[in-house]
């Protein structure tokens, strides 16, 4: 019978009623059904594979929802929520109204701390560990699964080093496979390779930093990793399992091919072959009009590199780092250190164009304060994913950078309306500006085929009428202007887009202010603090009266979703903002 003990199986308590010797069969279905569901649901396939039977042996061996069990990332935890209560839900995984992609607090009880960005489950785990100690409860485990290459950020090392000097009942797992989306990089991997060869068997990082260290185990031996977790269940203090896994086990495309099956949208789930989207005719990622933009630059530029945080392929950095390999740099999961790295660079007259998605960037603020807009070091930052991503959900949407970047004095930030707009203001940047510059995309496809034209200066600051109007005009920041255009269609609304959050064109803003008696911003960022409050903060200054409408993200967390769904549901869709111009056309 098809998935007969998985079927069984509603919560880990049912699991634990099973034989050890069951375990693999288990294994087998669980597996089967992830890759059945993700075929045609989509989502991220790879790292829930591997760790099939280290999530069975979790809840086999400790006494789940007791024992605090954390997934850093999260992006792994399909089979956990599978058997956590949610398998008969999972198909309606990332989908609008459906269960999230992450852990979260709020789904499930088994979900003990809410993920999506890496490195903080050691952080969270340790936190946790305090508050029981605190509270008298030396029994009970705290459980942080990482991966190798989340272990190897900043916030994970500060995690360890606190943890060292704890007597806390921590237990990390470092599940290894070598791998983060791209390879993983550093010398940690190295040190994690020789370990694995048995070449590094002195001076063992983990024991130095006061953690017991166990294996290095195969992570898909279920009998051993039942035998490890049922010692390490009764030790007291932190400790570390060495675990080594491979990302996409039991798919043999998966495995071969790990950085595409990482998230391979839809595929055959027999086959495992990938169901082609479209042709690749039409327009191309904005992640790869900059990464090809990047080297077309890099060839007449030779002080212009390239900085990604973990996300070559994501950011489409790769084509610098094949064109141009000492030019370009991968540093990990690292943002803030990918930050400074490139101020440090600036401060030498390099160019750095420092690729990092909007949401990731978030964790490196300080450093684009202190090291880099202080000194008007003038990095290029390139954020990816600004706006709403989509199925990955509140956790991944880039919609605060307008609001969090614009309060930093010597910003400039640029949205682009289209690809040429984004080939041309790389082209500007690299020229020679005297600060820092943030230019934020979309994620997804663009709009224009021939995307690459020869390259024009834009002038900073300055913004573009798009279409004439009366009384009432919509001011628009980046690709929002498509919704924009296609809502006003035969309206008699004027359009105009800004382009630049910072520094606004105030020229422009006056004559406008002037003229139209109501004015409507557009934005894919939160209307707390970007564009329109900016807008708004001009007509105060200058005592302007007009009637103003600020359209944004609300002041709450979007979940996940189709973009389209979710632009509906925050009423950014070309139909709600029709609606606003012509009610306000009407009044
Ligand atoms: C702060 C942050 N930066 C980047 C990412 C994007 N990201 C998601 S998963 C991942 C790789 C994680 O690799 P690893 O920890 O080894 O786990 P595996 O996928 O191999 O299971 C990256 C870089 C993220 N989620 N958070
Ligand atoms: C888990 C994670 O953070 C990444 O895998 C993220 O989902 C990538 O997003 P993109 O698909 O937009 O590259
Ligand atoms: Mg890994």
């Amino acid at each position: 019978m098809q998935n007969h003990l998985l079927h069984t199986i509603n919560f880990p308590e049912d699991l634990r009623k099973l034989a050890p010797e069951d375990l693999p069969e288990l294994a087998k279905e669980l597996r089967d059904y992830i890759i059945s569901v993700v075929a045609t649901k989509e989502g991220h396939l790879g790292a829930s594979l591997g760790v099939v039977e280290l999530t069975i042996a979790l809840h086999y061996v400790f006494n789940t929802p007791e024992d605090l069990l954390l997934w850093d990332v999260g992006h792994q935890a399909y089979g956990h929520k599978i058997l956590t209560g949610r398998r008969e839900q999972f198909h309606t995984n990332r989908e609008w109204g459906g269960i999230s992609g992450f852990p979260k607090r709020s789904e499930s009880i088994y979900d003990t701390f809410g993920v999506g960005h890496a490195s903080t489950s050691i952080s969270a785990a340790l936190g946790m560990a305090l508050a029981s100690n605190l509270k008298g409860d030396h029994q009970k485990q705290h459980i942080a699964v990482i991966g190798d290459a989340s272990i190897a950020a900043g916030m994970a090392f500060e995690g360890l080093n606190h943890a060292g000097v704890t007597d806390a009942n921590l237990l990390v797992i470092l599940n290894d496979n070598a791998i983060g989306i791209d390879p993983s990089v550093g010398a940690l991997k190295h040190y994690l390779t020789n370990v694995k060869k048995g070449i590094q068997k002195e001076n063992n990082i983990m024991e130095a930093l006061n953690f017991d260290y166990y294996g290095p185990i195969d992570g898909h031996d279920l009998p051993k990793l039942l035998k490890v977790l049922k010692r390490l269940k009764t030790k007291k203090g932190p400790k570390l399992l060495h675990v080594i896994t491979t990302k996409g086990k039991g798919l043999k495309q998966a495995e071969a091919d790990q950085v595409t099956y990482h998230a391979p949208g839809k595929f055959d789930a027999k086959t495992g072959e990938l169901v082609q989207k479209t042709s690749s005719d039409g327009p191309l990622k904005y992640q790869d009009v900059f990464g090809l933009t990047l080297v077309e630059l890099a060839k007449t530029n030779e002080n212009i590199v390239g900085i990604t945080a973990a996300m070559p392929t994501g950011t489409s950095m790769k084509y610098l780092m094949k064109a141009f390999p000492d030019r370009a740099f991968d540093v990990g999961i690292a943002e803030q250190h990918a930050v400074t790295l490139s101020a440090g660079m600036a401060t030498q007259g390099l160019i750095p164009f420092c690729a990092i998605y909007s949401t990731f960037l978030q964790r490196a603020y300080d450093q684009i304060i202190h090291d880099v807009a202080l000194q008007k070091l003038p990095v290029i930052f390139c954020l990816d994913r600004a706006g709403l991503v989509g199925k990955d959900g509140a956790t991944h949407h880039g919609v605060f950078d307008l609001s969090y970047l614009r309060c930093i004095p010597n910003m400039t930030i640029f949205a682009p309306r289209n690809e040429i707009e984004l080939r041309n203001i790389m082209y500007t940047a690299q020229q020679g500006l005297e600060g820092p510059i943030a230019i934020r995309y979309p994620r997804g496809k663009g709009l224009i085929s021939d995307w690459k034209q020869p390259f024009e200066s834009i002038e900073i600051g300055k913004g573009q009428l798009l279409r004439l109007g009366k009384s009432v005009v919509v001011l628009s920041v980046g690709t929002m202007a498509e919704n924009v255009s296609e809502a006003l269609e035969d309206l008699p609304a004027a359009h105009y887009d800004m382009r630049f959050i910072k520094p606004l064109d105030e020229d422009l803003l006056h004559d406008i202010f002037k003229n139209y008696t109501t004015v409507i911003t557009v934005e894919d960022n939160s209307v707390k603090g970007g564009f329109g409050a900016a807008i708004l903060e001009f007509a105060a200054t200058h005592d302007y009266h007009n009637t103003i409408k600020v359209l944004g993200i609300p002041d709450t967390f979007v979940n996940h979703g189709e973009v389209g769904e979710l632009q509906d549901f925050v009423g950014l869709d070309a139909e709600s903002i029709r609606a606003v111009v012509s009610q306000v056309l009407q009044d």
